[in-house]
């Protein structure tokens, strides 16, 4: 499916202009459904993202947030995407929000995978918004270069469900949503800034393997167009 390159002149003018797309997709669904849903990244791009979007004038009641990846970590780890989540989107309005979070509080990653697949199974099918961020080394949601379970992340025939990653450049090993259940989002975003981020976008673009890239799997095959929204 085709991609769009949205660019602005600041972070600031990207995080405000993507927060309308957002809360009016929200408010679309919520009207057609009664209930919406969004999957966000973590990271350090989203913050200015999330204070704009928490502000936004819509039914929070009836939105369901959750991330579409995660640190096995709990959500008082200064590197928590549930963290980040808390401080700065379920602020302000947004704060009637109902948040399910993909850590869970289980003896192995693999277990909390298992219970966070179950705790999401009945938001998201597909997805109203799903927000992805690209790390520097081509990844997105935890699908990594060089990922233990890389290959059925990205497979499209794996069901929709929360799966474990571990890998080098990971950290702590993750939980994350896998492709199936990103891919047809009704508005599928690509969220990155700075120049560096465009260079790697650049050269995920091109040809070369998708294991190392995983977003040339997103970029690629989704099904929904990729909605690219950078700033410098
Ligand atoms: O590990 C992660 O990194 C990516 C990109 O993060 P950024 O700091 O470069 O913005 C993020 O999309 C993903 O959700 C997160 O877990």
């Amino acid at each position: 499916m085709a991609s769009t390159l949205h660019s602005f002149a600041s972070a600031a003018d990207l995080a405000g202009s993507l927060a309308d797309k957002v809360a009016d997709t929200l408010s679309a669904a919520i009207a057609a459904r009664g209930a919406a849903s969004i999957a966000v990244s973590g990271g350090s791009t989203p913050k200015a993202f999330f204070q704009a979007l928490s502000t936004r004038d819509i039914a929070w009641d009836k939105v369901t947030i959750t991330l579409v990846d995660e640190r096995f970590v709990p959500a008082d780890n200064a590197r928590s995407n549930h963290l980040l989540v808390d401080a700065n989107l379920l602020q302000n309005k947004a704060k009637a929000a109902r948040f399910v979070p993909l850590y869970q509080p289980a003896a192995s990653v693999e277990e909390a995978a298992r219970l966070a697949t179950e705790k999401s199974a009945e938001i998201g099918i597909p997805f109203d918004v799903v927000i992805l961020g690209m790390g520097g080394d081509g990844h997105t949601a935890s699908f990594f270069p060089g990922g233990s379970n890389l290959a059925r992340a990205l497979d499209a025939s794996t069901p929709r469900s929360v799966i474990t990653m571990e890998a080098e450049g990971a950290g702590e090993p993750r939980l994350t949503f896998t492709f199936s259940s990103l891919q047809d989002a009704a508005l599928l975003v690509l969220h990155i800034e700075g120049e560096g981020k465009k260079d790697v976008l650049a050269k995920a673009e091109g040809s070369g393997d998708e294991a190392e890239m995983p977003i040339r799997a997103v970029l690629r095959r989704a099904t929904s167009p990729v909605e690219i929204y950078w700033a410098p």
